[in-house]
């Protein structure tokens, strides 16, 4: 099969899909791929390591799309990205739609087949592609956080952690997944006071099991989101229900009862945020202020630790890749019930009910289109 792996053009976006390892099996199993030149550079893979592992490169991106049959990316494609798909073509990354209908429609109108890695499941419940990328997001979410609360950047001026004789800084972390236990686990690491909220029991049984009440654990009420509004210094967003819109659990109005100064990190902004003044937002300018408290809500927190990020990113999708590959879409998805919930769009289809709930479009069982 003939394999694109652009340079990604998301604001700050340094990830790539591919790796040369990953170059490497796939020419070995007789697959070209061609890479666009500068694709793997800000993620320290140079043009010469792709070419040392049997990849082809390709300077202008134009041709680079056209003769491509699966073309693998990291990020949602930016407008310039959708014009050039085409029917018959194959889309791998994460796409997020729910959050945009102008690219779900675009994508429609691609008459493409794109399948989003955040919508593919595991036998756990889980969503292994997804997983490595909040595993670093809810990593950063603390250092992004503690960063907004200093002055400078128009926070209240408190250091997480605390000094002796004076108490740390409150976090709480909406949604306790894996974005949402790796942001409560830095927090704990500076000393702050820990608090996560879920509307999963089983979620919060675990948290406790494994941190032995060193964070605290709250079922999700309407109450519960009013007393850590209050109380936090620093509020970070990781609910999930996945492949939908995120819901607005933080209104305008209770941004009164916040401490001024204190921080929002809205990780779940890839889903549309779940704060309902969030608004996405790139590394260039990370933050903006509503109401007296810093909002920080960029969609792409990983790409900013793109070395660490393309390596956990491609050591997930190199399976999935190498089966669409190997077997085509079709194939590859009828083999795989946890593969094929990652099929969103199909020759002007949408193939995932929650994206289509989320514009009134209607949605067709992608089963249908695989057997
Ligand atoms: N901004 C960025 O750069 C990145 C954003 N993300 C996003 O972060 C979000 C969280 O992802 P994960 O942690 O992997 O998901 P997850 O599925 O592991 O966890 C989500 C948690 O939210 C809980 N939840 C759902 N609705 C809730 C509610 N109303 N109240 C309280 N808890 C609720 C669920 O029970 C679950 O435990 C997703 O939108 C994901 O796409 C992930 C990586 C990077
Ligand atoms: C998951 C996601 O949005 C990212 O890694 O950028
Ligand atoms: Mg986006």
């Amino acid at each position: 099969m003939k394999i694109a792996v652009p340079k990604e053009i998301k604001n700050h976006e340094y990830r790539v899909a591919l790796t040369p390892s990953g170059a490497r099996e796939l020419v070995a199993r007789g697959h070209s791929v061609a890479v666009q030149s500068g694709a793997g550079e800000g993620a320290g893979f140079p043009d010469a390591s792709y070419e040392a592992a049997g990849a082809s490169l390709e300077a202008k991106v134009d041709t680079l799309w056209r003769d491509a049959e699966l073309i693998l990316k990291v990020k949602e494609p930016q407008a310039e990205e959708v014009a050039r798909l085409a029917a018959g073509q194959t889309l791998f990354t994460y796409l997020h739609l729910a959050a945009e209908e102008m690219l779900t429609r675009g994508l429609m109108a691609s008459g493409a087949t794109c399948i989003a890695y955040e919508t593919i499941t595991d036998r756990q419940g889980g969503l292994p592609l997804l997983a490595p990328m909040s595993t670093v997001a809810g990593r950063m979410a603390v250092q992004a956080g503690a960063h907004c609360l200093e002055k400078a950047q128009g926070g209240a001026g408190v250091l997480l952690p605390g000094v002796p004789g004076v108490a740390p800084g409150k976090v709480a972390v909406i949604g306790g997944g894996v974005v949402g236990e790796n942001a409560a686990r830095m927090a704990l690491g500076l000393g702050a006071e820990v608090t996560v909220l879920d509307k999963s029991i089983e979620r919060l049984e675990v948290l406790d099991d494994r941190y032995q009440g060193r964070m605290k654990t709250v079922f999700s009420t309407a109450d519960a989101l009013d007393q850590v509004v209050r109380e936090s210094d620093l509020i970070v967003g990781a609910v999930l229900i996945p492949g939908a819109a995120a819901p607005k659990l933080i209104t305008r109005a209770m941004l009164a009862d916040m401490k001024p100064g204190s921080v929002l990190v809205d990780v779940a902004i890839d889903q549309g945020g779940c704060f309902e003044t969030s608004r996405a937002t790139t590394h260039a300018d990370p933050t903006y202020i509503v109401d007296g408290i810093v909002h920080y809500c960029v969609a792409n927190m990983p790409g900013a630790v793109a070395q660490t990020s393309t390596l956990a990113l491609t050591n997930a999708t190199m399976p999935f890749v190498i089966a669409l590959a190997d077997k085509g879409w079709q194939q590859a998805l009828a083999n795989d019930a946890h593969f094929l919930p990652g099929l969103n769009v199909h020759d002007g289809q949408v193939t995932y009910r929650a994206v289509a709930e989320a514009f009134g479009l209607e949605s067709v069982d992608p089963t249908r289109l695989v057997s």
